[in-house]
């Protein structure tokens, strides 16, 4: 199960009605039917690829359209590409700047105005225990983390007096589709599992928190070495780990 189903499930046994968008249709009116009948919640679904530059723009024109006012914003669809930064395609390097950080940035501003507007709601925004160092051979997508878990940290402040919640969440690695899709080498019994981090994730933001780690201790340790060691020492041991996963 991947963090986004775990997201809708979890938002579904509170009683949310929902907006599920990916690119993947036939998976999103599995999952709409499926918390529809198990919930008694409402569930639209939204097919389209954050991938391209105008998709936050037609997702919120949508939501218009169907008179929908989100109260919470969970911009959890993000994908890592992993080996050496030359050797992948630049449209595809491309693309994860798009999807991690374009389109999160583009629904935050879209969707937060109204929230800001009706003095309501919530945004929790998927970072990564890779948000806090640079991660040679993920390199775009450690940084575009990094941004992610900065740019929710500021926009919580600016938005707090406005009573909007910002959050960012920073899993470990997570038993998800996520790794399959990358060279990575990461066995299973090594990840959390993705319920439990949006179970975590879910009770920090009840909490008001305004960054949860949710994932195991050991890789929580992970996230504060960097701020002790130099800026170069965190570069090459996590370089070090990178090819520990197999990763160059
Ligand atoms: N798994 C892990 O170890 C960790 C994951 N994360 C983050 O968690 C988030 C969810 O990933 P996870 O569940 O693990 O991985 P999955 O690969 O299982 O899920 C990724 C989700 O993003 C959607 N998505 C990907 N690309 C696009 C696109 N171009 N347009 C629309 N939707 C897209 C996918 O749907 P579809 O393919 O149908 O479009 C899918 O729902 C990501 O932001 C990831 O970076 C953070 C830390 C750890
Ligand atoms: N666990 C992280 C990377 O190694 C992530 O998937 O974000």
């Amino acid at each position: 199960m991947g963090l986004g189903e775990a997201f809708a499930e979890a938002l579904a046994a509170r009683g949310a009605n929902l907006v599920l968008v990916a690119r993947s249709l036939d998976a999103l009116n599995a999952l709409a039917k499926r918390l529809t009948e198990q919930y008694g919640v409402q569930a639209i679904v939204l097919a389209v690829d954050l991938a391209e530059r105008d998709a936050a723009m037609r997702i919120s024109e949508e939501l218009e359209r169907q008179r929908i006012a989100v109260d919470l914003l969970v911009n959890n669809a993000g994908f890592g590409l992993t080996g050496e930064f030359l050797s992948n395609p630049l449209a595809r390097e491309e693309d994860l700047v798009q999807v991690n950080i374009q389109a999160l940035v583009g629904l935050s501003h879209r969707l937060g105005s109204a929230m800001a507007a009706r003095n309501k709601g919530g945004i929790i925004n998927v970072a990564s225990n890779a948000s806090f160092q640079p991660i040679p051979y993920m390199a775009t997508y450690a940084a575009s983390k990094a941004f992610v878990l900065h740019f929710s940290e500021a926009l919580g402040h600016e938005l707090a007096p406005r009573n909007v919640q910002v959050m960012a969440t920073c899993p470990g690695p997570t038993s998800t589709r996520f790794f399959a899709a990358t060279s990575a080498d990461q066995p299973t019994i090594k990840m959390d599992a993705a319920e439990v981090v949006v179970r975590r994730t879910l009770e920090a933001f009840d909490r008001q928190e305004k960054v949860v780690y949710p994932g195991r201790s050991s890789v929580r340790i992970t996230s504060w070495l960097p701020r002790f060691i130099p800026r170069a020492l965190a570069v090459r041991a996590a370089a070090a780990a990178s090819r520990g996963m197999g990763l160059h």
